[in-house]
């Protein structure tokens, strides 16, 4: 382990780095946002360093910022239609690998590219495992214009959901609403646990104002968990594996070297 980085850092590094094996010549790759997709960036930068040619979606600005100043070369969307592979960082992840995204605000983009890509693969360290989802707040992005009136449609159709907390809250940067990369506003949902998550992100979707929520409901494939040791599980829904390695690395790689 590198004497540079925390246990927790070491997590999401290991993870990414694993998940990166996922990755071949060729590629249109997905590229999460957060701080464990930065990893993957990072790690991405390295591998077009050594001559690995593929094309990058990022799914926020501060992922596209990231990958243009490694030199990975990035496309959009609608230039390439259709990724092989997405992978990206979650808030929470259950059993069946369904996910609650958009801690950082950029889940709409996120589901999107996430949705069209053959495969997606969270990387996650161990703190993202849970029995059900819910603990973390679930972020659902809105319109600007008559977000109140969204947020109490919200909170009476939460109102009838298995869930078992009704709090509400519209995210702030500083004194103002925070502004997503699409210029929406976020609201937290503070759930506690959602019993029926795929019921709760269909049921979401349908106020007007509602742009998308976090939920991810049958969209990962495989989940890669990260530990501050440097193990790694890999778990695949389809093919109903789990398989564990050990990621080795040099903590003098230059992957690290601004992290002083
Ligand atoms: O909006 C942000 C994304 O959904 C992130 O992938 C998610 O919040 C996990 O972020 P982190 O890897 O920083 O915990």
């Amino acid at each position: 382990m590198s004497a540079k980085l925390s246990a927790i850092d070491t997590a999401k590094f290991v993870a990414a780095k694993r998940a990166c094996d996922f990755i071949e010549d060729g590629m249109r790759v997905g590229l999460g946002t957060g701080s464990t997709a930065e990893w993957l960036v990072r790690c991405l930068g390295e591998l077009v360093e050594d001559g690995l040619k593929i094309t990058g979606v990022p799914t926020s600005t501060r992922t596209a910022k990231l990958a243009r100043q490694l030199g990975i070369p990035i496309s959009t969307l609608d230039e390439v239609k259709w990724l092989d592979l997405t992978i990206d960082g979650a808030d929470e992840y259950d059993p069946d690998l369904n996910l609650i995204k958009g801690g950082g605000g950029a889940h709409l983009q996120e589901k999107i590219v996430a949705t069209a890509s053959d495969r997606m693969i969270v990387i996650a360290d161990r703190t993202k495992q849970v029995d059900m989802l819910g603990a973390f707040p679930l972020p659902v992005e809105v319109i600007p214009f008559g977000w109140q009136t969204t947020k109490a449609l919200l909170e009476e159709t939460i109102a009838a959901l298995d869930v078992m907390g009704d709090r509400i809250e519209l995210r702030m940067n500083g004194d103002a609403p925070y502004i997503t990369d699409e210029g929406n506003h976020i609201l937290d949902l503070h759930l506690g646990r959602i019993g029926n998550p795929r019921q709760t992100a269909l049921v979401l979707n349908q106020i007007p104002g509602v742009v998308e929520n976090g939920l991810f409901i049958d969209i990962c494939d495989i989940v890669v968990t990260g530990n501050g040791d440097g193990r790694v599980q890999v778990k695949d829904i389809n093919v109903g594996t789990t398989q564990e390695d050990v990621i080795e690395f040099d903590e003098d790689e230059n992957i690290f070297a601004d992290l002083d």
